[in-house]
């Protein structure tokens, strides 16, 4: 295993709508579904633990409307937790990750529920389960239970999503959601200061802090 440092970001490029936190355990495949998103690829090649945490700015398109979410992906090794806890904070999404094939990645997400819930009312939280690529080759593997989660999801009032990164299987689905519902309670909650988080000149659709150290 390699380490992707991730530096602080210079705020010099764009404004952002909404901050959307990415939270899980490590390896669960946090960092694969921005790239997927955001770059439209998988990466290959030995896993890279993020450190620290990176920033990727992207705008969608939410009917006439143009929302760009700024996505803080945490590294999630426990020994950045106290970090982590510092991401989630404004933010207005969280993607609670956890891998299909590792039941105990579901108990870490649950602590990340559980988290947001004490500290972040505003919060919307997506429950994500990845590597839904995975499972479908070989069902067998699959160790968390759709119905179970789904039940999870309907208590704390989260939307849920099986996704895979190597494939994009319902990848795009969930940021879109994410920006729709944002754009439609955004009124709701908005502060002066939350009108826009002005980052300063807008240069590239998005950029990204993370380095990669092979
Ligand atoms: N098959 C498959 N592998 C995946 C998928 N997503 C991630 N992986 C693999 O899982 C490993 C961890 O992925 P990352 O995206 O680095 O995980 P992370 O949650 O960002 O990890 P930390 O930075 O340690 O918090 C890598 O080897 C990825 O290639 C997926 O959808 N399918």
């Amino acid at each position: 295993m390699t380490s992707r440092l991730s530096l602080p970001v210079t705020m010099s490029a764009m404004r952002v709508d909404a901050k959307v936190v990415m939270l899980g355990k490590e390896s669960v495949g946090k960092t694969s579904l921005v790239e997927r998103y955001v770059h439209h690829r998988f990466l290959v090649g030995p896993y890279q633990n993020t450190i620290g945490a990176a920033f990727v700015a992207k705008p969608i398109q939410v009917g006439e409307k143009v929302i760009t979410l700024g996505i803080w992906d945490t590294a999630g090794s426990e020994r950045y937790e106290a970090m982590s806890r510092i991401y989630y904070r404004g933010a207005r999404a969280a993607i609670v990750c956890y891998d299909l094939t590792d039941s105990s990645s579901f108990q870490r997400a649950r602590f990340w529920v559980k988290e947001l819930q004490n500290c972040e009312e505003h919060c919307k939280i997506y429950l994500c389960g990845t590597k839904s690529d995975l499972i479908g080759g070989d069902r067998s593997l699959r160790q968390i239970d759709y119905h179970d989660t789904q039940d999870f999801a309907d208590e704390i009032g989260a939307l849920h999503f099986e996704t895979s990164s190597k494939t994009g299987n319902n990848v795009d689905e969930l940021f879109q959601r994410v920006a729709e519902d944002y754009n439609s309670t955004a009124l709701q909650y908005m502060t002066a200061e939350e009108t826009g988080v002005d980052l300063g000149q807008k240069k590239d659709s998005y950029f990204y802090s993370c380095c990669h150290n092979n």
